[in-house]
C-alpha cells in the first residue's frame, strides 16, 4: 500500500472505504461532508453542515467500475460529447479510469484538500496518441472547489475539450438559470440547429440539451424548492452545458430510473466545441470551478 494510504489513517475526518469494488473517500470536516471516488475522480456528494445535498447520484448507478458512476461530478476529458470516432467513449476516457490518490491535507483553515492524478498509458495512447498527466484537486470547505490541471507531456500541441459534468440535486422543471445571457446558444436536441444569442436567463422545461458558448461569467441556479441559490464561478472556462433528458429520452438510460429525470439537472462547466483549448508541449492548462450555496430568505 502506498504511503498516502497510511497517511490517510492519521488525518481526522477522512476515511477510506470500498464499495462494490471501487474506492470511496469520505470526508467530514468543520464545514461539510463529502464523498469522492477514485473511479473517475468523481465527487459523489457534498453537503455543508446544515444544508441540502448539492449533488445527485442515480439510484440505478453502476458502482463496479465498468462504467462511470451516473451522478456526482464526472470529469469529461480530453473531449466533451461524442468522439470523432464513434467507437470511442463519449465525454473522453478519464471518467472511467481509476485515478491515483496523490495528496490528502487538512489546511490551516480546517478545509480538506485532496488531489488525484491520472497519466497516459499504453491503453490511453492506443485511443488518443498524446502523453499527458492530469491532476484534479478538490477542496472541501464552505464551498466546493475543483481544479483540473492538464499537463502536456508530448512534443506536440494538444487540443482538448473538457467539462465538469455536474449533476445538481434539484427539481429541473421551472428551474431558473441566470448568468448565461449574452452567450451563444446551441440547441443539441434540434439537428443542425444554428447558433443564436441567449438573450435571457433560462427557465428550464425538460428535455433540454443546450450548449452555451463564450459563457465565462458566474452562473446561478435559483433552487426555490430548497430555498437556496447555487453559484457556479469558473476560471479558464468559456462554456456551460445544461442537460436534462425529460420523460422520454430518459428511457434510453439504463442507469437512470424512468421517473428520476425530475430529481436533477446537469449544469456543466468547461471548454467545449469551438471553445476548445490548446496546450503547448510541456505547458499546462488549469480549469477551475467553485460551487457555493446561498440561502434564500
Ligand atoms: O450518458 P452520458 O455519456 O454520460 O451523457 C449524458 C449527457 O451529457 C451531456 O450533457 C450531453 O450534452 C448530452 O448530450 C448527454 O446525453
Amino acid at each position: 500500500m502506498s504511503q498516502i494510504y497510511s497517511q490517510l489513517k492519521e488525518i481526522e475526518g477522512v476515511a477510506l472505504n470500498q464499495e462494490h469494488g471501487i474506492e470511496i473517500i469520505e470526508i467530514d470536516n468543520d464545514f461539510a461532508k463529502a464523498v469522492i471516488t477514485t473511479h473517475g475522480a468523481s465527487v459523489l456528494s457534498y453537503a455543508p453542515h446544515g444544508q441540502h445535498e448539492l449533488l445527485w447520484v442515480s439510484g440505478e448507478a453502476v458502482f463496479d467500475g465498468s462504467k462511470p458512476v451516473r451522478g456526482g461530478i464526472p470529469v469529461c476529458w480530453p473531449w466533451f460529447g461524442q468522439a470523432r470516432d464513434s467507437s470511442l467513449p463519449a465525454h473522453g476516457f478519464v471518467r472511467n479510469m481509476t485515478w491515483q490518490l496523490e495528496t490528502v491535507q487538512t489546511l490551516d483553515t480546517g478545509e480538506t484538500r485532496i488531489s488525484l492524478v491520472c497519466h497516459s498509458s499504453e491503453e490511453t495512447l492506443a485511443i488518443w496518441p498524446h502523453k499527458f498527466s492530469l491532476m484534479l484537486t478538490i477542496e472541501i470547505g464552505p464551498t466546493l472547489i475543483l481544479t483540473l490541471t492538464t499537463h502536456n507531456l508530448s512534443d506536440q500541441t494538444l487540443s482538448i475539450t473538457e467539462a465538469f459534468h455536474t449533476y445538481f440535486n434539484l427539481a429541473p422543471e421551472g428551474l431558473e438559470i441566470r448568468g448565461i445571457e449574452g452567450s451563444t446558444h446551441l440547441n443539441k436536441l434540434v439537428e443542425d440547429s444554428s447558433a443564436e444569442l441567449q438573450a435571457r436567463p433560462l427557465v428550464l422545461t425538460p428535455p433540454r440539451d443546450s450548449v452555451f458558448l463564450n459563457q465565462t461569467g458566474n452562473v446561478f441556479l435559483v433552487d426555490n424548492d430548497n430555498k437556496r441559490q447555487i453559484k457556479i464561478a469558473k476560471r479558464n472556462a468559456s462554456s456551460s452545458v445544461v442537460w436534462n433528458p425529460g420523460a422520454d429520452i430518459v428511457k434510453g438510460f439504463a442507469d437512470i430510473h424512468n421517473d428520476a429525470w425530475t430529481q436533477f439537472v446537469c449544469v456543466e462547466s468547461g471548454n467545449v466545441l469551438d471553445n476548445f483549448i490548446t496546450v503547448l508541449p510541456n505547458e499546462q492548462h488549469v480549469l477551475s470551478v467553485q460551487y457555493s450555496m446561498l440561502e434564500l430568505a
